[in-house]
């Protein structure tokens, strides 16, 4: 079959591309796809005039790799294997040295982002052929290496040292992993959730609409919980912003005064990675009773400590034993159970520095938790603790009363924070809510201090004595040195994260970049122009889709190459000198175009669109208005 290569420069209006822009040559080519044997016969084409440098601007592009057109080769995983290196301008270079073979009707390539590439065109053996002018070239010895120069386009770094072993163990991938994918995906489908048929006829309560029950709303009111008062938790979406939020009901509850609304605003103001914000309370009448609100910060997937570590499947150890079996037996099979189930104490040590991290900022802000109990902790992926139910006690109990002195109030519920601090470590460590009631304190101690170090064991024992003025900060020699590791752990998930996030960084740009192709693509008519996306540039656009995505091999089976497509866009959104050559789907027709030229194509083309548009919106609008 024979193909004409056409070389195309600049001159982008006319119907169709094929117009005669320069000779052709003819090529055989049995299979007619673009495939390898078509490929290698295009590469006989002298080599020195597409390795001379091209010159972009005051950034000069060395290339030592071949401009001829490159198929299936062209798809190695680097943006371009040639060194790249930055030139600046020389005034040598802007004087056009005429040359017999340099026509003057060559158009310089129209503005690529404000980089202009003039070209001259030869022929050799009757194929034309287009460089950069003199003025553009520019000599080796002229090379100076100018860091400050920045480019229009970003180059993938690479993956840093310290990720790659990891890297190696998840597989490397284009995407986001799979763990973080599955996890980030199930967090929004629970943030989505809506309540069912049971639900539907739940309120709207002041500026908070579509509630969601979180647990199962008991219909027996003699249910009790916070202090006498049913309550329930909701995911709310605020009407406003669209925010989702979490709220706790406290049903039937009448508030006396406001007084308590000071201790809220300093919740409220109380930020910290460990606990859940505080962010409005107020009363209501949508359920068709008094019931109070409490808004907090919702946290989709979050489990309490109970229901994590405690769960009411297994018999507790130190449930009370009501056979005659010896007191030996029963420590036996609370040490073999413990022995069993036991925490690992560097995610008890882990929890410690969270929660005390937290207890520290409530203690040193005048307040107190309170709600230092396995069921108002809630724990998100990662082991991140939060405490989850801050200023309800302030608020229900209410104590704002002239004769109480608020500040040796504040101190005593410190106090027993610190205690219910110990407790829950002793609780976690026995894998036993019953451990720590007094009756079993010192049968707790005695097998956690078989288990674990004599480091935890004394946390725990000055959490619980009695006699002592505890402070917070005294347990920060306790924590020492695991303090550094925790920080470690928590730098390398950061930049794991990070890694992961500018993976998706490239993408959202490419995927601007397919957003701004497919609405050229196939568009049906613009203008009242009905041939519009069949011709012109547009018409170089779809050949290049066709080039990206439907590739095939040499029987006609699709060719589906990610690292291709990914390069290909890479390279347009670049704007690289690179050529390629694109074929009209009749094969009758080739054309041979570089990705800068492409690029302007693209740009071009998408304006018209833009310009013609009533609404100019999101992504594509940033996009396009940052580079206008
Ligand atoms: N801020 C939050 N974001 C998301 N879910 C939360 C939040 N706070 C609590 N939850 C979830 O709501 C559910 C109920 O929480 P709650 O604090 O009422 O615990 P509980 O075990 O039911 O305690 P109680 O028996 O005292 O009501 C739990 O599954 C918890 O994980």
């Amino acid at each position: 079959m024979d193909h004409q290569v056409y070389y195309r420069f600049a001159q982008t209006n006319g119907v169709p591309q094929e117009s005669k822009l320069a000779n052709y040559m003819n090529i055989q080519n049995s299979s007619g796809s673009l495939h390898q044997s078509f490929q290698s016969k295009l590469s006989i084409e002298p080599k020195k005039p597409l390795t001379s440098p091209q010159c972009v601007g005051g950034t000069s592009l060395v290339s030592s790799a071949p401009a001829s057109p490159n198929i299936f080769n062209s798809f190695t995983p680097t943006l371009d294997p040639s060194p790249i290196r930055c030139v600046s301008d020389h005034p040598e270079n802007s004087s056009q040295s005429a040359s017999p073979n340099r026509v003057s009707s060559c158009s310089p390539m129209s503005d690529v982002n404000n980089i202009a590439v003039a070209a001259y065109q030869e022929n050799v053996g009757g194929t034309t052929y287009f460089y950069p002018t003199t003025s553009e070239t520019c000599h080796a010895t002229d090379v100076a290496v100018n860091s400050n120069l920045t480019s229009d386009y970003n180059v993938y770094p690479g993956t840093p040292n310290h990720i790659t072993s990891l890297k190696a163990k998840q597989g490397a991938s284009f995407f986001i992993s799979k763990d973080l994918q599955m996890e980030l995906m199930n967090r929004n489908a629970l943030t989505l959730m809506q309540a069912n048929q049971q639900y539907a006829d739940l309120p709207q309560v002041e500026n908070y609409h579509e509630l969601c029950p979180l647990e199962r709303i008991p219909s027996n009111s003699l249910h009790k919980t916070h202090l006498g008062y049913q309550a329930s938790m909701y995911k709310a979406i605020h009407t406003k912003t669209g925010t989702p939020y979490c709220l706790r009901r406290l049903h039937g509850f009448r508030l006396q005064n406001a007084k308590c609304m000071v201790v809220v605003d300093l919740w409220k103001n109380l930020n910290h990675s460990n606990i859940v914000q505080l962010q409005e309370v107020f009363t209501t009448k949508a359920f068709g009773d008094n019931s109070l609100i409490f808004v907090y910060d919702y946290y989709p997937g979050s489990e309490t400590l109970l229901s994590k570590y405690f769960s009411s499947d297994q018999p507790d150890p130190f449930a009370p034993d009501t056979s005659p079996r010896p007191y030996s037996h029963q420590k036996n099979s609370i040490l073999r159970h413990q022995q069993n189930n036991k925490l690992p104490e560097f995610l008890i040590w882990n929890y410690i520095i969270q929660l005390t991290s937290a207890l520290r900022l409530i203690h040193s802000s005048g307040l107190a938790c309170r709600s230092l109990d396995p069921t108002k902790i809630i724990i998100t992926s990662k082991n991140r603790l939060r405490l989850s139910c801050l200023g309800v006690m302030d608020v229900v109990l209410n104590e704002n009363s002239a004769s109480v002195n608020p500040l040796a109030l504040v101190q005593h519920y410190q106090q027993e924070d610190l205690t219910a601090l110990g407790k829950l470590v002793l609780a976690l460590a026995c894998k036993s809510t019953v451990a720590v009631q007094r009756e079993n304190i010192s049968t707790a101690v005695d097998i956690i201090s078989r288990s674990y170090t004599s480091d935890l064991r004394n946390l725990i024992m000055y959490l619980l004595s009695p006699q002592q003025r505890k402070s917070i900060t005294d347990l920060m020699p306790m924590i020492g040195a695991r303090f550094y590791t925790q920080m470690d752990n928590l730098h390398s998930y950061i930049e794991v994260l990070e890694y992961e996030l500018s993976k998706e960084i490239e993408n959202g740009r490419l995927f601007r970049l397919m957003a701004k192709l497919g609405t050229i693509n196939e568009r049906p008519e613009l203008n009242m122009d009905g041939a519009w996306a069949e011709t012109g540039d547009r018409y170089m656009l779809k050949l290049f889709r066709d080039y990206v995505f439907h590739q095939v091999t040499e029987d006609g089976r699709p060719w589906v190459d990610m690292a291709h497509i990914v390069q290909c866009l890479n390279k347009l959104d670049a704007g690289v000198p690179e050529k390629i050559c694109l074929m009209s789907r009749d094969e009758q027709s080739m054309l041979v175009v570089s990705y800068a030229e492409l690029k302007h194509c693209l740009e071009q083309s998408f304006h018209e669109i833009l310009n013609a548009s009533p609404v100019k919106k999101d992504l594509i609008e940033c996009e396009t208005e940052k580079k206008v």
